[in-house]
């Protein structure tokens, strides 16, 4: 801090351009010009002892404002001089002597500056020195007169400032004493501000008490920017009383000017958290509008959420969940992550029917049972078992009957049977489609914790069929599959079993749900992949394919009518006559089911349709003209007279039309138009035949998940070391039953004697190599066995099987012939492919009286109970083996 000092009577003087120095304050300076260069060398760098300047404060001479205090020149010792006074500027307009420098207009009052730090730096390449000096203002004097000395100014001057016992005799006058205490009042006031926003602001309290007012009104004053107009003010305020109130005020104004910042700033901060805002009130206004009962058109969606929920009939404690939720979704913004969430979850609380009911009439069996013959041609078992589960149901409504589970191939009515029995108990109906489900969470939903978490497929058919006691059918449930993910199986079981399926427990819901009220039936194809436990929930109702004979009736009465009507038709139109649907069923179709029948069927109807269309317009164009009548068209042929231009009279028109429609042929498909729309057969009686053309190759029929189906087996032989090669997507199974086979006939080559013409050793130099075709098709299962142990003797012995039997059984490596499954899906397959004679385990000859006795009337049923018997029968004249009698 700087201490009183004692001026000299001259001090060089630094001009401070547009700026002032005021005691006490600390500035740094580059001096650049020679002037100043040359000033800071000689009075402070070259000196020994601290040296002191004097810092004159300087007015753009083109700031233009002529300063109350001016400097004129004039001579004085040593050069030029500049004398100091009020009215000096007019003596220099006077003198008229008006260079650039020479309107330099000094201010008369300056601050004594020591210097505190200097340091000197070289340009480069210039080579120009410069200084930087660091100076503390020290105390005020007045200047009578600037002398140019050399290249710098040196001033006469009088020091200012009070003396020490000046001072301590104005500390008491009651005025000084009450200035202060209100300048120390603003300062502490202007520090605690800064207080908050800087930690600087602790060091300049300690000023307040160590420093004495009248430096502490400069220093502050100084501390902070004010106008050089403000600051000269200050530095003229060499009284105390002035000094003390002028720097009150200063400090005083920037103590306002900080608050109104202050202010801005929180402004702007509150349009930050605007939206913050926002939501708060459009809360208070949602509260208002309740009060008021004013519900306008767009009205809040959270609050209709709401009501949604209120009466969607959920059980207290769920609607204490769902109304936590919602408050902590009124809470939240739209844009917040989890809100859409969160709204999801609670839009589906709202929507699920957990009260809501299809009434349920009381049953009336007898038009149950109109409306199941009427959908359904033939399968009466499946219609008699339906019929007996409603009557049950009808007894008891509350029963909890079994899951029913229609079993079967493709198409052949399983999903229709059930949308049958929801329209007799006149529920609505749901599909859920199982196939090829692998993951646990689509029948028990994902957690809400996943992002894009769902309910599973069960709950969310709830919510679109909008009731709780459907009947939900589980469509392909032997279709499911478990991974890493979990087995779906398992939660199906909790699905079904009547016990736990009154609280089952979705992971997206997270609230239980009662699915007791459901009716539920399932599909499959097979038995085989349905787990065990999920098969003991359920009463398993086969469906076999249906025979050629029930397929045509299905198509005239079902299938006919209804592709007719889908494609706008009528029988005026399109008639198809029974023996073409044979046709289509033989020559285009070999399903179990009627799927393809009834694709076959539409594509006639399309191709009707198109007919039609074109007669339509043939009518149209061919139809009688009218001449035009009205003036209009008169004056319109009069305007262009090339154009021909013809009106119809509308009654005359309408007349023609149903004139036209009626002379419209009627379509009746023949075999050139199935041939023309389906193209030619796909498959005829022939193919068995030519296939078994070579030894080697013999006819199985299998079961597989579409049906029954012909398989061919092909074995052939190239050189080895007796090795077996299978081909054929084969499963563990197939390939076992192929190593029997062949172990089987290679046990009795001591007995087997090849034909005469064949000098082959099968069993030592030969490689046997076993394919069955349609590659692609995946093959598994025992009923091959017999079809394998043919092939190979037929190899083995060069003679070809017959190509018009068809065989099917499990063997055993005694040559047991073990009965085996799907009789009548079998019996049929062979009926498609023109077989006549089948040979059959002798223990499946039960299963036969599934078979319509139509089908059994042309084929020949051969039945086997050891592998000798098959081989027997497979072959033209018997049993290829010479010595068969010792086998
Ligand atoms: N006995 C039948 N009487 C009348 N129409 C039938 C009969 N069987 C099947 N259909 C018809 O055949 C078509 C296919 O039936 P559906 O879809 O019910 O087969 P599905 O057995 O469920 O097949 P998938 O196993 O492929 O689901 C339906 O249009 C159905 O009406």
């Amino acid at each position: 801090m700087a201490e009183s000092v004692e001026l000299p009577s001259r001090l060089a003087i630094l001009p401070f351009r547009n700026k002032v120095l005021l005691p006490g304050a600390v500035i740094r300076i580059r001096c650049t010009s020679s002037r100043s260069v040359k000033l800071v060398e000689q009075e402070l760098w070259q000196r020994e002892e601290k040296g002191l300047i004097g810092v004159l404060p300087v007015r753009d001479s083109d700031a233009g404002v002529a300063s109350r205090t001016s400097i004129s020149q004039g001579n004085g010792s040593g050069g030029r001089s500049v004398k100091a006074s009020a009215d000096v500027l007019g003596d220099s307009h006077k003198q008229g002597v008006k260079t650039q420098q020479e309107r330099i207009q000094w201010h008369n009052r300056g601050v004594a500056a020591r210097a505190i730090h200097l340091s000197r730096g070289v340009e480069k390449p210039s080579g120009r020195v410069t200084y930087i000096v660091i100076l503390e203002g020290l105390c005020r004097f007045s200047v009578h007169e600037i002398n140019e000395k050399g290249t710098y100014y040196v001033a006469r001057i009088s020091q200012l400032d009070m003396t020490k016992a000046e001072l301590e005799l104005a500390e008491q006058d009651p005025d000084i004493i009450l200035l202060s205490r209100q300048f120390k009042a603003t300062a502490i006031e202007l520090i605690s501000i800064l207080e908050q926003k800087q930690k600087t602001a602790g060091r300049t309290k300690v000023l307040l008490d160590t420093v004495p007012v009248h430096r502490l009104a400069d220093i502050f004053v100084a501390s902070f920017e004010i106008g050089f107009e403000e600051q000269l003010s200050m530095l003229d305020s060499v009284d105390l009383k002035l000094r003390l109130s002028r720097a009150t005020e200063l400090v005083d104004r920037h103590l306002q000017s900080i608050r109104v910042a202050e202010k801005i700033t929180q402004k702007v901060e509150g349009q930050l958290s605007k939206s913050q805002k926002e939501f708060l009130l459009r809360q208070q206004m949602r509260a208002i509008k309740e009060e008021l009962g004013d519900d306008d058109d767009d009205e809040d969606d959270i609050a209709a959420l709401e009501r949604k929920m209120q009466s969607a009939g959920m059980p207290p404690n769920i609607l204490k969940h769902a109304q936590r939720e919602l408050r902590r979704l009124r809470k939240m913004q739209p844009q917040q992550p989890g809100y859409s969430s969160s709204r999801i979850y609670l839009d589906l609380l709202a929507d699920l029917p957990w009260q809501k009911v299809s009434e349920e009439q009381e049953i009336d069996l007898k038009s149950a049972k109109e409306r199941l013959d009427c959908d359904h041609y033939g399968l009466v078992k499946v219609k008699q078992r339906i019929i007996e589960y409603l009557a049950v149901r009808k007894l008891k409504p509350d029963a909890r009957g079994p899951v029913l589970c229609f079993v079967g191939p493709p198409g052949v009515g399983k999903t229709s049977l059930a949308s049958s029995i929801a329209a007799a108990l006149n529920r609505k109906f749901i599909r859920i489609s199982l196939g090829g489900v692998k993951d646990e969470a689509d029948i028990r939903g994902h957690r809400r914790t996943y992002i894009g978490s769902m309910p599973g497929r069960l709950i969310e058919g709830l919510k679109r069929v909008g009731v709780s006691n459907p009947v939900m059918l589980l469509d392909e449930i032997d279709k499911t599959g478990s991974d890493v993910r979990g087995d779906p199986a398992a939660a199906l079981l909790e699905v079904l079993d009547p016990e736990q399926n009154r609280t089952f427990n979705d992971h997206y819901l997270n609230v239980p749900f009662d699915l007791s009220k459901v009716i539920f039936v399932a599909t499959a194809n097979r038995i085989q992949p349905i787990p065990p436990p999920l098969l003991d929930r359920m009463e398993v109702i086969e469906l076999p394919g249906y025979t050629p004979e029930e397929k045509l009736r299905i198509a005239t009465k079902h299938l006919i009518p209804r592709v007719i009507d889908q494609h706008g038709l009528n029988s005026n139109f399109l008639q198809i006559p029974d023996a073409i649907v044979k046709l289509v069923i033989h020559g285009y179709t070999r399903e179990a089911g009627v799927r393809n029948l009834e694709r076959n069927l539409a594509a006639l109807a399309r191709a009707a349709a198109v007919k039609m269309a074109e007669q339509d317009c043939t009518i149209q164009v061919s139809r009688n003209i009218h001449p035009a009548e009205t003036s209009l068209i008169d004056t319109r042929l009069a305007d262009s007279a090339e154009v021909e231009m013809e009106v119809i009279s509308l009654d005359a028109s309408r007349h023609e039309m149903n004139d036209a429609v009626a002379s419209l042929s009627v379509l009746v498909v023949d075999e050139a138009t199935l041939e023309k729309v389906l193209g030619p057969p796909k498959f005829d009686d022939r193919e068995a035949a030519e296939r078994v053309s070579t030894p080697g190759v013999s006819v199985g029929l299998v079961w597989t998940s579409v049906g029954g189906d012909v398989q061919f087996v092909e074995a052939t032989a190239i050189a080895g070391k007796g090795d077996l090669h299978l081909t054929g997507q084969l499963g563990d199974v197939i390939k076992e039953s192929a190593q029997i086979a062949l172990t089987w006939v290679r046990a009795r080559a001591a007995d087997l004697k090849l034909s005469a013409n064949s000098e082959i050793n099968f069993l030592e130099n030969r490689d046997i190599h076993i394919h069955f075709p349609a590659g692609a098709i995946p093959k598994d299962g025992p009923s091959a066995g017999v079809t394998l142990v043919t092939s190979l003797v037929s190899l083995f012995s060069q003679r070809k099987v017959r190509a018009d039997t068809a065989m099917t059984g499990e063997m055993t490596l005694r040559g047991l012939v073990l009965p085996v499954g799907g009789i009548k899906d079998k019996v049929l397959a062979a009926h498609h492919y023109g077989i006549k004679r089948v040979i059959l385990p002798e223990r499946n000859l039960k299963d036969l009286v599934e078979v319509p006795s139509a089908i059994l009337a042309g084929m020949q049923i051969l039945f086997a109970k050891r592998m000798e018997d098959v081989l027997e029968q497979a072959f033209e004249g018997g049993c290829p083996w010479r010595q068969y009698a010792k086998l």
